[in-house]
């Protein structure tokens, strides 16, 4: 399954047409420098050397050039997965690289599967799972906190924290079995002390598990519908919040048909907003169909935007729209206050109120503290920490979390230490399977089934 001996090829950069203006096609395996020798050329006296840039030709078999190009060796261990790696650095677009990638193939390599490179670097030790998965998160990236985020789990940030959960565990059950085998030597035990220890780890776990809110806000974003009856200004609301031109805008009801979307960054966390057709009944086959596609968004989104003008306010029909909804996901918004002096009071709904005037783009920064506080719901705990776990690793410390709470039962409930020692070990494997030093083959393959190929 794992097929190690093979060398493996991919593209290691994006491919799009007229795009890129330098592409890399990469090697790793036992075969990478010898595929590299049939099918690059390098003229003069070039040494193939680790961590050298060789000039040359990349030429398929029949001796014909396929692309100008540099040639860069790493040879094992010192490499990104520590066996030898050859990239090819050619020119950019769609045709090159992909010829490329083929000569590659027909010489000997086989396509690499979605993040085997990294895999690799796993399976031979240069990175542990924790890692792995923070370079995913790092490609996928859409803000710069998010970034942050995964390059402190890249630079082994989390893990460590983990190693030393782990080591706290494992030298605690060395104690506890040295009582089990020679009891009658050693002084007894302090049941105080343990069960101090315990509850300082648990301690750890807890602040761990705090981090796992806002990991999933950062790596996956929140999506915003913008919702509300024709004309209330949910195009200009989108606008003016993205600072863009992107929603059509006029003075028509029905203006808006399909759903328009903008990406933005609030405190750190990408937002996805969606601008969608005012709801209403219509004859108009192809407004209605605008206004189904506002109910799906109304489904996907995670907040929903209600829009209400300021002069008509709080209509019946808004009543009646509003009752379908989940109401602890709904922020109302009164827009256009720049047009009354006096605004609606709404006290039929409990969601927060926001004012805004998306004309003179007021009330956006209040619209975006509130929106972080209810997705957050006070979950997204500021911590000291930098990094942040994902929902893999989650699991993995709820269950940590468990064993360790059973094992302050068995204590108070003076069980002999085996027991202790059997929550304990359940504990220890749990912290292995985050780094990786106890993981099954189906848990990597769920792990990078979601890379990028080329990774
Ligand atoms: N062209 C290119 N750029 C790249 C990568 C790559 O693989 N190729 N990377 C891929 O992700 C990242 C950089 N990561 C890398 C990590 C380790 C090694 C490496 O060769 N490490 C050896 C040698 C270190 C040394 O000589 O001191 C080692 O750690 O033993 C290379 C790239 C981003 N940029
Ligand atoms: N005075 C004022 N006018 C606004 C404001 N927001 C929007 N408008 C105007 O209201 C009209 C409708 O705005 P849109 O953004 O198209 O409204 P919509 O809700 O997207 O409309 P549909 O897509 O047709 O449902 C336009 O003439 C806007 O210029 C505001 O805050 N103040
Ligand atoms: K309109
Ligand atoms: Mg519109």
């Amino acid at each position: 399954m794992l097929d190690l001996g093979d060398t493996i090829a991919a593209i290691a950069t994006a491919v799009a047409p007229e795009q890129g203006s330098i592409a890399i096609v990469r090697l790793s395996g036992g075969d990478s420098v010898k595929i590299a020798h049939t099918i690059f050329h390098a003229p003069g006296k070039q040494i193939w050397e680790s961590h050298r840039i060789l000039y040359g030709y990349i030429q398929n078999a029949t001796g014909q050039t396929i692309d100008e190009a540099l040639l860069l060796l790493m040879l094992a261990p010192r490499s990104y997965t520590r066996e030898d790696v050859v990239e090819f650095h050619c020119h950019g677009g769609m045709m090159t690289v992909q010829k490329v990638l083929n000569l590659c193939i027909q010489n000997g390599a086989r396509l690499a599967r979605p993040g085997e490179f990294t895999l690799r670097a796993v399976l031979n030790g240069r990175l542990d799972l924790t890692q792995a998965e923070a370079i995913a998160d790092l490609i996928g990236a859409k803000s710069s906190a998010s970034a942050d985020n995964a390059l402190a789990g890249l630079q082994g940030k989390l893990s460590q924290y983990i190693q030393k959960l782990r080591h706290q565990c494992l030298d605690l059950l060395a104690e506890l079995e040295a009582r089990i085998d020679f009891d009658e030597d050693l002084v007894p035990l302090n049941y105080d002390h343990i069960q101090k220890q315990i509850f300082l780890l648990l301690e750890q776990v807890h602040q761990l598990l705090a981090t796992a809110e806002r990991g999933e806000l950062l790596r996956r974003g929140i999506k915003v519908a913008i919702v509300g009856r024709p004309n209330v200004g949910k195009s200009s609301l989108l606008n003016a919040w993205s600072q863009t031109e992107r929603a059509i805008v006029t003075d028509l009801p029905g203006t808006t048909r399909d759903v328009v979307d903008a990406y933005l960054v609030v405190q750190g966390i990408p937002v996805e907003i969606l601008d969608t057709a005012g709801i209403r009944s219509t004859d108009d086959p192809v407004e209605q169909i605008g206004i189904d596609r506002s109910r799906q968004a109304i489904q996907k989104a995670d907040i929903i935007l209600w829009v209400v003008d300021a002069l008509t306010g709080w209509t019946k029909e808004d009543e009646r729209l509003y009752q379908e909804l989940e109401a602890s996901k709904v922020i109302a918004i009164v827009n256009k206050i720049d047009l009354t002096a006096e605004l609606p009071q709404i006290s039929q709904i409990k969601t927060p109120i926001i004012y805004t005037s998306a004309l003179n783009h007021t009330g956006i920064d209040q619209l975006e503290s509130v929106l972080i506080e209810q997705v957050s719901q006070g979950k997204v705990q500021q911590t000291n920490v930098t990094y942040t776990i994902n929902q893999r690793q989650q699991t993995a410390l709820l269950q940590v979390q468990q064993a360790l709470q059973n094992m302050q039962t068995t204590i108070t409930q003076k069980l002999p230490i085996d027991f202790w020692t059997i929550d304990l070990r359940t504990a220890i494997q749990a912290l292995g399977s985050i780094t990786g030093e106890e993981i099954t083959e189906s848990v990597l393959d769920r792990i990078f089934s979601k890379f990028c190929i080329g990774k």
